[in-house]
């Protein structure tokens, strides 16, 4: 007799809800029917490394947590771009706003928070945001471009990670605060004044004791207007004031709610079965904005739903580090001074760093490091055991990190005698029985690999002294060296390393390189997988057979995705040169398609954006074009000018130059996208000394120049050398491009590589002939083995049936 599963919905597909799924996968893997709403387009990603990503520390596709095979892989159904508008508790079912119905018997809402934002006149200005979700980011990201100044509302850890996160981008920033000392909520004074001080000397500037009364500007804003008269100006505002539970959709249904939804111990709401967990969710009064309670309350929860037996959830001691590389702040527990507690403090100027514990009763409730937060994660145990530390209080204040592996009051190694449940890396919920896993039965003896394996310490890093002290524990006398930094943190190999042991041992699959090079995650990760991919592909172009599932989201669907979950199609047009029959076939398809937006892009082509996925294949048949690989990491395009064909300037033909170039290369694997120019003269209509390889006409021959970027970080071109002919055009552009093919790191664009060997190393790998000469010809083997990846799956039944699988599935955005 079949049982039908109970049906699941999740409202939320953020961090708290997620991870409660991944515990119900763990109890009851076959219990239920999961179907899960979450309104951003995004598969469930870290939110904490938004602020790694706007320093350039993570990328997108780093921060994901569960892809989309996950919910493949584990039956959830998964509505992306959808948001729940109303729950029906007679009928216990949801529906969304585009009237997607399901029914539930258990419902968890996992809503999450929305960013305070002031309501300040002007507040509706383009260019005033808060800072929650990728969009945020994109924002932050995009205006730096073409704007310079900032301004942050709000000096709590939030503001201050984003105003880091754009003098990064390179923007001016002012932080604005309404008290007299930052992070006022998790510091005193006097970290609060060392943490500026520091930050001044990074750039950040800081308008203290301020009130904003407005936003100034028309229809964008242009700054703020202060109670006090004064002003200060601003391209970008970002508010950063706090947030606020997101509940309207629980209140709307009857729920009862506070200023979160009011829970109880085991994440019960006032309704029958149905449960709420994360930021959206007040128990006991509390509704916390950090994850490490939130994953405590869903472990509970989960549970208490699949019927094992648990405690209640009895609320969370908090603690936080602020995630700005070059200052080290902790904060935990009660910091502040209140009555009935004493507190013992430290200050060396000098050194920068600073300490303050506070003590009740005996305990440690509370703790504030500044410079040396070495001995955070040890306190914020300390705090959250309970224990006593009377007598020991200065040893405490001293220094305690060395302590790790210590005597604790009750006689055991603290770190001994905690329970596998205990929750070691807050950010990313692992636990020691996980950190304890990887060591003793997956062969992890170094943090790099524990990181690797668990993700422990691989996002505000606070809990890296405690996962360093559990290593000892569990590996003794086995602790690996030292790591040195390798691709990725699944390997401590350089890429130099895996180049040489691929070429030398001629391994030629991902699987095979990770296996023979002792990858510490046996599946890689979103950074080394595609890396593998291209080095085998480019050290092995005959042999080695593309890894399709090794490569990034936009290469596998050819097509760029958008953040609506449509793509954009973009054909290639040779040198920016089309003809009417293109240009009607173009128009037809667009209409026949419905396409919304028919785009000029910068690189002289067409893009034909917001295109249905399920319709890719079929619009690539009626272009009969080729893919213009607008999605890839390889040749771009080749912009052209008119060159002398028709400008009575051009001293050469660059259309004609430009076409040639883009034949050859299109097509062409590289470490990163590669962008090239052709100007007809010195005028340099077609902007060649800001591209990868630019090819400026001069009288009687070509200037070639290589390494420039018009991106984030504008670059202009080194001249590498002016030849006379077309053809040594080719020979040198082929040379130079497999030279950085060999050479670069993967996602190193030729301005960055160019940046770290300098340009003598790059003229002397081509100035000789033969060099030269061999480096075409190696080029040349790779480029007869390309081909049009748009025609291919139109025109080979297996792969149009892959493709219209992969399609079936959910898009990766990331
Ligand atoms: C930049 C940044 C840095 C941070 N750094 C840290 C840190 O270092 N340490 C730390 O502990 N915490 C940090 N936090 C806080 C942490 O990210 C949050 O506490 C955590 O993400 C909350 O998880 P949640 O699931 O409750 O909410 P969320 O992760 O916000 O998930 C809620 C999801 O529900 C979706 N949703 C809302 N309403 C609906 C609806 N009606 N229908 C469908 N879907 C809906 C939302 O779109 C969202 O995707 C940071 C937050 C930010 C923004
Ligand atoms: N490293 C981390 O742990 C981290 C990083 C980012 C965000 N977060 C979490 O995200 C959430 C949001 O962070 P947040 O910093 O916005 O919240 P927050 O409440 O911690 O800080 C907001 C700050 O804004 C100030 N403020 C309030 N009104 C203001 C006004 N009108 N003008 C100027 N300043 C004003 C407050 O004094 C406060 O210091 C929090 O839950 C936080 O814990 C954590
Ligand atoms: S770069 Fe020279 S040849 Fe080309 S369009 Fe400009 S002026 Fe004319
Ligand atoms: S506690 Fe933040 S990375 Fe572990």
């Amino acid at each position: 007799m079949t049982t039908t599963k109970k049906k699941l919905v999740l409202i939320g597909n953020g961090m708290a809800g997620v991870r409660a799924i991944e515990h119900l996968l763990k109890l009851s893997p076959e219990g239920y029917d999961i179907t899960i709403f979450g309104s951003e387009p995004h598969p469930n990603y870290n939110r904490i490394m938004l602020s790694s990503v706007l320093v350039g520390g993570a990328d997108l596709q780093e921060i994901v947590i569960n892809d989309w095979e996950w919910y493949r892989e584990n039956n959830i159904t998964l509505h992306t771009g959808h948001k729940i508008t109303k729950i029906d508790t007679d009928r216990k079912k949801v529906i969304s706003h585009q009237g997607i119905e399901a029914a539930y018997d258990t419902l968890i809402i996992a809503t999450g928070s929305n960013p305070f934002m002031l309501p300040l006149p002007g507040a509706d200005k383009e260019g005033v945001i808060g800072f929650r979700d990728i969009k945020d980011c994109e924002i932050m990201m995009d205006t730096a471009k073409k704007y310079k100044k900032a301004v942050v509302i709000g000096g709590g850890l939030l503001g201050l990670e984003a105003a880091r996160g754009l003098l990064h981008l390179g923007m001016e920033v002012h932080v604005v605060h309404i008290h007299n000392h930052l992070m006022d909520r998790q510091l005193d004074e006097a970290a609060s004044r060392m943490l500026q001080r520091d930050l001044e000397a990074q750039g950040m500037q800081f308008l203290l004791n301020k009130h904003t009364a407005a936003i100034k500007g028309k229809r964008r804003a242009t700054g703020l207007a202060f109670t006090d008269g004064t002003e200060v100006d601003g391209d970008l505002v970002v508010m950063a004031v706090g947030i606020r539970p997101n509940v309207e959709l629980a209140r709307a249904a009857g729920i009862e709610v506070n200023r979160g939804i009011v829970i109880n111990d085991f994440m019960q709401t006032s309704v029958p079965d149905i449960y709420a967990v994360g930021e959206c969710a007040e128990h006991r009064g509390i509704s916390y904005g950090l994850v490490a309670p939130l994953y405590e309350q869903g472990a509970v929860m989960i549970k208490h739903l699949v019927g094992v037996e648990t405690a209640g959830y009895a609320g969370s001691v908090t603690s936080t580090k602020l995630k700005v590389s070059g200052v080290n702040v902790f904060s935990a527990g009660r910091f502040a001074d209140t009555p009935g507690t004493r507190a013992l403090k430290i200050q060396d100027d000098l050194a920068g760093t600073y300490k303050k514990i506070v003590i009740q009763d005996g305990k440690l409730v509370g703790a504030v490091l500044f410079g040396d937060t070495a001995d955070g994660a040890e306190l914020f145990a300390s705090i959250k055991s309970g224990e006593s530390i009377a007598g020991r209080e200065k040893e405490i204040l001293l220094g305690i990190s060395s302590d790790l592996l210590g005597q604790s009051s009750s006689g055991n190694s603290r770190l001994e005698s905690m329970s596998d449940d205990e929750i070691i890396c807050g950010c990313n919920g692992v636990s020691k029985g996980d950190i304890g896993d990887a060591v003793l039965n997956k062969g992890c003896n170094t943090v790099g690999a524990i990181k690797a394996c668990t993700k422990a310490s691989a996002s505000c890093g606070g809990c890296k002294p405690l996962v360093e002290g559990l290593l000892h524990l569990y590996a003794g006398d086995a602790v690996g060296e030292t790591v040195k930094e390798g691709i990725c943190g699944c390997t401590t190999h350089s890429r130099d390393e895996i180049v040489a042991e691929i070429t030398r041992m001629n391994l030629n699959s991902t699987k095979e390189v990770m296996n023979v090079l002792g990858w510490s995650n046996p599946e890689g990760c979103t950074k080394c997988r595609p890396a593998l991919n291209y080095y085998l592909g480019m050290i092995n172009p005959e042999e080695y057979v593309d890894e399709k599932e090794s490569r990034i989201t936009n290469e596998r669907f050819h097509g760029n995705i958008q953040k609506d979950g449509t793509y954009s199609v973009v054909p290639r047009i040779y040198g920016g040169v089309t003809s009417p029959a293109d240009l009607k076939r173009i128009a037809e398809v667009a209409e026949k398609y419905d396409v919304p937006m028919v785009k000029f892009t910068g690189g002289q082509r067409l893009d034909l954006l917001g295109v249905k996925k399920e319709d890719l294949p079929k619009m690539w048949a009626d272009l009969d074009m080729p893919s213009g690989h607008a999605y890839g990491k390889t040749l771009r395009t080749v912009k052209t000018c008119v060159g002398s064909t028709f400008c009575r300037f051009g001293t050469q033909d660059a259309i004609g130059m430009g076409i040639k170039l883009e034949k050859a290369f299109e097509g062409l694997n590289a470490p990163a996208k590669v962008k090239l120019a052709v100007s007809g003269c010195p005028r340099n209509c077609a902007e060649a000394t800001i591209k990868d390889f630019g090819v400026v006409a001069i009288d009687g021959g070509w200037e070639l120049h290589v390494g420039g970027n018009g991106g984030v970080k504008v670059r202009e071109t080194d001249l590498l050398c002016i030849v006379k002919t077309e053809d040594e055009v080719m020979e040198w552009s082929s040379a130079f491009l497999q030279l950085y093919r060999e050479n670069a790191q993967w996602n190193e664009r030729t301005a960055q590589w160019i940046e770290r060997v300098g340009l003598e190393y790059v003229k002397k790998g081509l100035e000789n002939p033969e060099d030269r000469l061999a480096l075409k010809s190696r080029i040349d083997k790779t480029l007869s083995l390309t081909t049009d990846p748009w025609k291919q799956i139109v025109e080979t039944d297996e792969l149009r049936k892959n493709f219209e699988q992969l399609n079936s599935a959910q898009p990766v955005q990331l």
